[in-house]
């Protein structure tokens, strides 16, 4: 198998590789901060090689009571929560204002494959959703506000629905993978576990190549 990782930055880039251990089976690439730079990156490193699989991987902010810091968190949907409109009744997605889907399909198959084995190997996991967004929720109006929106919101990030588009656009299926670095919710920089999310990522890397190899 022939499989592209995509994180945001190199610490998550660096904490997937030491799972990995050195795979020839994974290219584990940088692919920016948000779903524009992902989106153009992923799909400039799949117009130079053919890919099996997808995956966005890095940390996330996990939804209170859904996913802790620390854990794990598999998307059985990945779904661009800001991309839309607001209209006096409400926000509209893309999907409801005909102009397309903001909602990228993922490998429900191999998402429970994995999350069984990650489950297996110990420490908390999640199926969930999570969402994309252009902005790191900083208040906790706006956390319900997004639960309320995707009732299976389970955590979010800033880079699913871009590498997922890219992957989409050329047939190939698609994975995202989330280490928990904090909660959704009031900013509180100071309260982000980056280093203990790091260790989950690496740890569910290593169980990824277990699952795939
Ligand atoms: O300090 C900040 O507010 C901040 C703003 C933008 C990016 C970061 C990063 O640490 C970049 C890494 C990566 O982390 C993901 N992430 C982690 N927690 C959250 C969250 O609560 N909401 C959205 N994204 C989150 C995201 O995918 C970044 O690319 C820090």
């Amino acid at each position: 198998m022939n499989i592209l990782v995509m994180a945001a930055v190199a610490l998550e880039r660096d904490a997937v590789l030491r799972g990995l251990h050195a795979s020839k089976d994974f290219n584990v690439a940088i692919a920016g901060v948000g779903a524009a730079a992902a989106a153009a990156q992923t799909a400039t490193l799949l117009a130079a090689a053919t890919y099996d699989l997808v995956i966005s991987a890095g940390i996330a902010g996990g939804f209170v009571g859904r996913a802790e810091v620390g854990s794990i968190v598999i998307a059985d949907a990945a779904i661009a929560a800001d991309l839309g409109a607001q209209t006096p009744d409400g926000f509209r997605s893309l999907d409801q204002l005909g102009f397309g889907s903001s909602q990228v399909p993922v490998d429900v198959g191999l998402a429970k494959r994995l999350a069984e084995a990650l489950r297996a190997a110990g420490g908390p996991v999640y199926t969930g959703t999570i969402l994309t967004v252009s902005t790191v929720t900083g208040t906790a109006e706006t956390a319900a506000e997004l639960v309320a929106r995707v009732p299976g919101a389970t955590a979010e990030a800033m880079e699913g629905y871009g590498v997922g588009m890219a992957a989409y656009q050329s047939g190939i299926p698609f994975l995202e993978i989330r280490a928990i670095s904090n909660a959704v919710g009031p900013r509180d920089r100071s309260a982000w576990r980056i280093e203990e999310a790091l260790h989950a990522l690496e740890a569910a890397s290593k169980t990824l190549r277990e699952v795939l190899q």
